[in-house]
Order: structure tokens, then sequence, then C-alpha cells
């Protein structure tokens, strides 16, 4: 029997962790503050059982405002339950541009949280930009696998991702794995993507069993314009049109919304 790629992304899900979960917050404001409270938890939690914890960012309007909240909670104590020192930070998708341009995911989380709270340089994994080596996205997505794979168990390819946070572009993309995009079938860890429909069109990306490795994987999605893909994908839409349909952790898969994103998931209890 022949299955298309959206069955081998559907048996996938059939197998992997619990169904997701949603929350849904009043506005985009209340939603980065509540996720940045849970990620702080989530990371002391993580240093609590392990003595480290790794968290994979996000880029993306929703995802950098989380951090500039988590920089917010710096003069609370709440924040300070995480040993930053202790914390090993990973990308989920990159733009492949020179280091200083402000489309790096990078370059925005440094300047949200990572410059403000002591991480050390050795524990904050950035994929390389196309002015610091690789020559091309196929090599800088190869030099973040070697990259991954000096910081995983003997013989993995991936270390151990706490949290992963994830955005969804309105058609329905995450990290940079877009709708229709080979990178929806690659099962490489890390994948180079080009001609992407979003600019800047060419990209670094972890792929889907990278993603899926995760233990949590959280779906910050804010506003309306994405209500309408928040629901196909919460409907179990096929990945293959609706990438971020496809994403799944090991022990939770957790939805976090705003009522603008949540405006069109059907009611529950009516
Ligand atoms: O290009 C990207 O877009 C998505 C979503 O971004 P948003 O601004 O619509 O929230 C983001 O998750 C991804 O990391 C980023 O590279």
């Amino acid at each position: 029997m022949t299955h298309s790629p959206g069955d081998r992304v559907a048996a996938e899900l059939a197998a992997g962790g619990p169904p997701p979960d949603v929350v849904i917050e009043p506005d985009a404001d209340r939603l980065a503050r509540a996720v940045a409270e849970a990620l702080v938890a989530r990371l002391a939690a993580a240093q609590a059982v392990h003595g480290t914890a790794s968290v994979v960012l996000t880029g993306g309007g929703i995802g950098i405002a989380v951090l500039e909240r988590v920089a917010g909670l710096a003069v609370e104590p709440v924040r300070e339950t995480v040993d930053w020192t202790a914390v090993d930070v990973w990308w989920g998708d990159e733009r492949f541009v020179p280091a200083g341009d402000a489309e790096r995911n990078d370059g925005q989380a440094r300047t949200a949280l990572l410059n403000r709270v002591g991480l050390p340089a050795e524990r904050v994994h950035a994929m390389p930009a196309a002015d610091s080596g690789p020559g091309s996205p196929e090599e800088a997505a190869e030099t973040y696998l070697a990259e991954l794979r000096a910081h995983a168990p003997d013989g993995a390819d991936l270390p151990r991702f706490d949290v992963l946070l994830l955005g969804m572009g309105p058609e329905g993309h995450t990290a940079s794995i877009f709708p229709g995009s080979p990178a929806v079938r690659d099962e490489r860890p890390v994948l180079a993507v080009r001609d992407c429909p979003k600019p800047p069109p060419t990209r670094v990306s972890l792929s889907y069993p990278a993603i899926n490795s995760a233990e949590e994987i959280w779906m910050v999605v804010s506003g309306e314009g994405k209500a309408e893909a928040v629901a196909a994908a919460l409907g179990g839409a096929d990945p293959v049109d609706l990438p971020a349909a496809g994403v799944r952790g090991t022990r939770a898969t957790r939805w976090l919304l705003d009522a603008g994103a949540a405006s069109r998931l059907p009611r529950s209890g009516g």
C-alpha cells in the first residue's frame, strides 16, 4: 500500500505523545505574560530534575514578546527561580541572513532576553549566519546538526529538549516548515529551506522528527488572523497542508492562544 506523506505524519502523531491541550488568554499581552511565567517554572522544574534545562526558541512576534516578558520578570523573585547559567538555548528555525541582520531570530532573542540574564555564551546555540562560515544553508544545517550531536547522549543526534516554543503563520507554517514544502517530508534533523513564501526566503529549520523529540511543545499563537489555521490544526488538518498540525511533544503539546487566535475553535459545552 502507498502512503502519502500526510499519512506518515498522521501515523507518527497517532503513535506520539498525548493529544494537545489548549489554554486561552484574553489578549496577546496576557498570553505573553502567562507563557513567560510558565516558561520560568518549566525551566526551574527541569533544573530540579536534571541540574540543567534546555529550551528551543522560536522567532516571530509573540515568541519574542514572551522573551521580553521573561526579562520583565527580572526584578521579581520568580525569574530567579531559574539558574540562567545552566540553561541551554537552541532554535527551532533561523533566517539565513548575515549575523547583524535584524531578521535574525537569535539577534532578536538576545536583545529581548539572552543578553540580560547572564547566559554563558557556550550555552547559546545559535544557528549559523550567512556570513559566519557555512556558505550555504545546507552547510549551515550540517553545522547545526554537529552542534546538536555534540550535546546529545552517545550515538544520538539530539540533546534533551525540555520545552520547545513554536509560533505559527496565518497559513499554518511553523518553525520554517511551510505548507507543501519538501521540508514536511524530510526526516533529517536539521534542514535547509529555500524559496520560503515568507521573507527572508532562505532559512534553516529543525524538522518534524527533531521538533517532536521535545518533551513539551508549546505552540504560542496570537491574533484573529490565525484563528482559521488554529481551528484547522486542532481539528486534525493534514500537516502537509498545515505544518503546525504535525507537531506533538513526547510528554505534552500545549496550544497557548489569545482570544483572537482561539475565536474559530468550536465552543465547548454548548
Ligand atoms: O518566520 C517565522 O514566522 C513564525 C511565525 O511568526 P509570527 O510573527 O507570525 O508569530 C515563527 O514561528 C518562526 O520562528 C519565524 O522564523
